[in-house]
Order: structure tokens, then sequence, then C-alpha cells
């Protein structure tokens, strides 16, 4: 739950611009796709929204704050390929962010915190529908499965903002579905603001509250050099809206009296 505000940052590398004149207001609980061609600069603009990428120019506020110039666990990515880590089981995937938070030398948690942990990785894992593979290790996982645990391990440590890159590519089209469920419900009921990078224009659609599109124009009709990359469209669903008007809809659809074929 937070405010993103991107002020028009640019960014050059080399000499070779990727991304010009981005500017963005997102309020706290957006779920916003993000979609574009290939090569346009996407992934690069969730690297800022993390702070792996420092803009040329321009700034990102978040909360109205300045961006933190590091990563911050108020700050979760999920990436394509399932960033879980292999030598850990399913549960202990899910508690190493609590260790790692713990301010403890030893990155460790002990005791009744370290029972504490467990118990809240346990209780995400039935959620997520992993409860019977806590035990196992993530190559002993299908790729869902290890995706739902990369989004888990995400959510662990309460992110205000989540950011996925592509999350569902690498899945059948069943499964997808599946994941489409189960990110939609743990957004919910987070409310998190969520920027994800999709290439299936249909799951944008489907997930998003606004679809950002990005492109590389020229302000100048396309005469000078190289173009950097920026948002040509911004679409606002209101899903929220939407499914309260379609409701009312069906609930008047289902008040009134019948119409029969003498009433035309
Ligand atoms: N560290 C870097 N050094 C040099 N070039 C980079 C770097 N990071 C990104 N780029 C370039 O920036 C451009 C945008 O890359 P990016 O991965 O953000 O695109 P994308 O829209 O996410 O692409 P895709 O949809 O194929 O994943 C590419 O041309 C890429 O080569």
């Amino acid at each position: 739950m937070s405010t993103v505000d991107v002020q028009n940052i640019a960014l050059s590398i080399g000499g070779v611009p990727i991304l010009e004149r981005v500017n963005l207001s997102v309020t706290s609980g957006e779920f916003c796709a993000i979609v574009g061609a290939s090569g346009c600069g996407k992934s690069t603009f969730l690297r800022m929204l993390l702070s792996q990428q420092r803009p040329s120019s321009g700034a990102i506020l978040i909360d109205g704050e300045t961006v933190a110039p590091e990563p911050t666990p108020d700050r979760g990515i999920v990436f394509q390929k399932y960033s879980v880590f292999p030598h850990l089981t399913v549960a202990g995937n899910l508690v190493l962010p609590a260790d790692f938070a713990s301010g403890s030398p030893l990155a460790r948690l002990f005791g009744a915190r370290r029972r504490n942990a467990r118990a809240a990785a346990m209780a995400m894992l039935e959620k997520i529908g992993l409860g019977p593979h806590a035990d196992k290790y993530p190559a002993q996982l299908s790729g869902g499965q290890q995706q739902r645990l990369a989004i888990a391990q995400a959510l662990s440590m309460k992110p205000k903002i989540l950011l996925l890159d592509e999350p569902f590519g690498a899945l059948d089209p069943g499964i997808r579905a599946d994941m489409h469920e189960l990110l939609s419900g743990l957004w919910k009921e987070t409310r998190m603001t969520v920027f994800m990078v999709t290439h299936d224009i249909g799951e944008a659609f489907k997930l998003g509250t606004r679809v950002l599109v990005f492109d590389k124009i020229r302000p100048d009709g396309g005469k000078a050099g190289p173009a950097g990359a920026t948002i040509t469209y911004d679409l606002k669903l209101d899903r929220e809206q939407r499914r309260a008007r379609a409701l009312a809809g069906a609930a008047l659809v289902a008040a009134a009296p019948a119409r029969t074929a003498n009433d035309a």
C-alpha cells in the first residue's frame, strides 16, 4: 500500500537512450500491468522502482519520499525464473527473509521467534497450496509450485510494493490461470501496489486496474536520433467500479419482471 510518483525520469546507457520522459502517478493499491515491445525498457523500469538501477535524471518518490538508493524490504520482486534458494526446503525459503531481518549477527532466528516464523511460513504455505510440500526442496516442485513459492517469499516481508517481471511467462496456460487467481486473491487481501511486466496482453487486462504501454516514440515526430521509450498509453480500467456496476445491473435484471413475447 504505497503511492508511487515517477517524475520525468530518463535513462541512457553508454550514450544510448533507454527511457525518457517517463511520468506516472500511482495511488496506493493499484495494479499496474506493463506491456510493450521486447527490449523497450520494461524490466529496466521495474529495476528503477526497486533501486537496482538509477535514472540518469528525474526522480521516483514513494509515499512522497525520494526512493531509497538501494533495494529495501518494502519492495518485493518476483522474476520469471523461479528465484528461490535451491539448497533450502520450501519452508526454509519462507523463514529465510525473517532470518535476514532478525538483526542477529548470525542472520538467524532462535527459540520462540524461530517457531513463530516457521508457523507463519506454514500458514502461508497452506494458503498457497504448498502445505504438503513444506519439507521438499525446490527442485522437487513443478514450475508453477516454484513460482507460488517465489511469490510467497516476496510477500513474506510484507512489501508495500510488489514488482513482478513476467512472473508467469514460463508457465503452461492452465497453470497460469491458477496463478492469476492466486495473485488476484493475495492482491485483494493485502492491497499492495503492484507493477507487473507481461507480454500477455490478455493477462494485463485480466489482472490490472491499469495498463501502461511502453513504446519508443519521438515527441518531434521521429526526425532526430534514437529515442528512449516512454509511456504512450495509460489505460485506467476502473475494475472495482465496473464490477460494482455489473453486480448492480445483474441485481436490476433479476428484480425486473420477466418480459414475454407479448411485451414486444
Ligand atoms: N545494464 C545494461 N547495460 C546495457 N544495456 C542495457 C542494460 N540494461 C538494459 N539495457 C538495454 O536496455 C534496453 C531495455 O532492456 P529491458 O530488459 O528493460 O527491456 P524489456 O522491455 O524488459 O525487454 P523484454 O520484453 O525483451 O524483456 C535493451 O536494449 C537492453 O539491451
